[in-house]
């Protein structure tokens, strides 16, 4: 039996550029020559009938070596890459020559047991033996070199379909699909291999998603950000008044003065003078001039016009005493044009934050992984709108797929009227605290025959939200606009009424569901119970769930703080005996959305 002469292809960058030295080569054939004496290396490149290509078979770029010597061959041999129970390897035939192409291993004993299973052996059957005279395929060497289990044995061909009587099917060979029952091979000649590895195999074989441009009305919880996402303006963009009241002089402090006229969210504005102060709303742009907000709460009307519909003279009580920038929101405060909003591996969640945050940022067309070429940029028509001042992004809508536009009381009316007549409740956002143009509790009580169950809940943020009981055993949330309000709301109450609605048990209460908070120490509201927006983790390692701020920055107004969400911290309300809470300290927490294991 002559011994299979074979030659070995190393493929390395770094060993081609003199940066490394090949030791993979050198290995390899050491293996085969000590192999029994069946292998040895042949003199000539005509002469070998092995070629093992060693490297080149990753997942880099750089890594081409299948993707080079696949086309070569006569025949590609996939049962036989697979029975060498190694990832990213290939087999094939070119000319009389079996060629396979491995990892650039250094384990020589993983390789050798490749080949083993791989079945080189069948090689001894020389070059130019005649072989199964008779069989279809008698003149077919490629084939023979494949499918012989035995070199000496020529009557074990079982593959060739030649119609031998031993039917055992060679290692790494399926069944010809041509050759029947008794051709069929007795044994599987795939290894059963361990769970892990096939795991592994599958997450290696399974391609890299390719980045598709995706408008926003075209994001779907479960896509993953391919590209950082940068904010294309601040947010707001304009200095925004936090509160209902009126835009003052912060140095001018307590003490009666002119209203002129209103600011509300959108609106276009004159210069605040001196002795003037200005009604606004929350949202709505500060005028020039004016430098804080006092809230209405903390004034008294003195004097109307003589119908009695608009405010003349408006006394700024003691309590309205602000400083400079109180109430307002500075250019960029929730979010800075430039800066990162959503980073690329971000996913998206039910939970709504990052949706939010996307839609937030002024941009409309979004680089996302996707796998298919459906999901394409069909509504590129408000690319690049440019925002007019008092205008804001309706981040909500998107977030909640429910947010609701009106310009007065009765289109408001009608609006849900309209909505009620297909639905079962309604959720709105925005329209629900202090301001002259929040219509919607004296709509829905007014108009719409409505009860309000609630107006204002002891919670920070959402702390206008409005549950209505509606006639026909409907219902409304009327959520505030303040978008991480509107979406804490959501989950927090509207939420559970759905999935009550679909006839799952809910728990109305939050205790019980307890991590330890990760963070800095971290003053109490001590107003009202807080509910962060956080990142609810069980950690592995050490068997226990942590929980931590999802956002350093948690104002209600930055949709950004709800982003990678997918829980709410419910902190107690701060006290003189406990006024912080600590790393490491057990809170209870509300899930939103999917748990991470790590
Ligand atoms: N004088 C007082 N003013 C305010 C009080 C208060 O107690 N006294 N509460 C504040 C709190 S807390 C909240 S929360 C907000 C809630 O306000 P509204 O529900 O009436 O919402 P709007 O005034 O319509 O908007 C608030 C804010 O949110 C922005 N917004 C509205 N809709 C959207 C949307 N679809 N997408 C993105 N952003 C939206 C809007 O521009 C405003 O900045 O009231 C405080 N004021
Ligand atoms: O209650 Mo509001 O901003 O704090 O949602």
């Amino acid at each position: 039996m002559a011994a299979i002469p074979f030659g070995i292809l190393t493929v390395s960058d770094s060993c081609a550029q003199g940066l490394a030295t090949d030791t993979s080569g050198p290995a390899l054939a050491a293996l085969l020559e000590a192999h029994n004496g069946l292998y040895t290396k042949a003199h000539a490149h005509a002469e070998c009938r092995l070629v093992v290509i060693t490297g080149g078979t990753g997942m880099a770029a750089t890594d081409v070596t299948i993707k080079a010597v696949q086309p070569l061959f006569d025949k590609e041999l996939p049962a036989m890459a697979m029975a060498m129970a190694l990832s990213q390897v290939a087999a094939g035939i070119i000319k009389e020559t079996l060629i396979l192409a491995l990892p650039g291993s250094k384990k020589a004993h993983a390789i050798e047991t490749a080949m083993a299973k791989a079945g080189t052996r069948h090689l001894h059957t020389a070059k130019g033996t005649p072989k199964h005279p008779g069989s279809p395929h008698h003149h077919d060497k490629k084939r023979d070199i494949v499918t012989h289990d035995k070199p000496e044995n020529t009557t074990r061909m079982v593959a060739c379909g030649c119609g031998r009587r031993d039917a055992e099917a060679p290692s790494g060979v399926t069944n010809d699909l041509q050759g029947g029952v008794t051709k069929r091979a007795r044994h599987s000649p795939y290894p059963m291999i361990p769970v892990d590895e096939a795991l592994n195999h599958v997450l290696e074989h399974v391609p890299q998603p390719r980045p598709a441009s995706v408008h926003l009305a075209a994001i779907r919880d479960g896509m993953t950000v391919s590209k950082d996402v940068v904010a294309a303006e601040d947010v707001p963009g304009y200095p925004a008044s936090i509160m209902d009241g009126y835009a003052v002089v912060a140095s001018d402090g307590p003490g009666v003065y002119t209203v002129r006229g209103a600011a509300t969210a959108g609106s276009q504005l004159g210069k605040l003078m001196p002795g003037e102060i200005m009604r606004i709303a929350t949202g709505a742009p500060v005028p020039d001039g004016a430098d804080a907000v006092v809230m209405v709460e903390d004034t008294r009307l003195l004097e109307t016009t003589d119908d009695g519909s608009e405010e003349l003279k408006v006394e700024i009580l003691e309590s309205g005493r602000v400083q400079t920038g109180q109430h307002i929101r500075p250019v960029g405060y929730d979010t800075q044009k430039g800066s990162v909003v959503t980073r690329a591996g971000t996913r998206i969640t039910t939970a709504g934050g990052e949706i939010g945050a996307l839609a937030a940022s002024g941009n409309t067309a979004f680089e996302f992984m996707s796998t298919g070429d459906e999901v394409v940029d069909t509504l590129q028509a408000n690319a690049g709108m440019q925002l007019a001042r008092g205008q804001i992004r309706d981040s909500n809508r998107p977030a909640l797929l429910a947010a609701l536009r009106a310009v007065g009381p009765d289109k408001l009316a009608k609006s849900i009227k309209a909505a009620l007549e297909t639905c079962d409740g309604i959720i709105t956002t925005g329209g629900v605290s202090m301001g002259e143009r929040d219509w919607l509790k004296p709509v829905v009580e007014q108009k719409l025959n409505g009860k309000i169950i609630f107006g204002r809940v002891m919670m920070k943020p959402s702390k206008p939200t409005t549950f209505v009981a509606l006639p026909e055993g409907k219902f409304m949330f009327a959520l505030p606009g303040n978008p991480a309000s509107a979406l804490v709301a959501f989950h927090m109450f509207a939420a559970p009424a759905i999935r009550k609605l679909a006839g799952h048990v809910v728990n109305a209460s939050v205790d019980d569901n307890v991590a330890h908070f990760v963070g800095d120490s971290l003053a109490l509201d001590r107003g009202r119970p807080e509910f962060m927006r956080g990142r609810l983790v069980w950690q592995k390692g050490s068997s226990k769930w942590t929980v931590e701020a999802a956002d350093r920055h948690q104002q209600s107004s930055r949709m950004a703080s709800m982003q990678g969400a997918n829980a709410l911290i419910a902190l107690p309300i701060g006290t003189a005996d406990k006024p912080t809470v600590s790393n490491n300290e057990l809170v209870d927490v509300i899930v939103i959305g999917d748990v991470l294991f790590i």
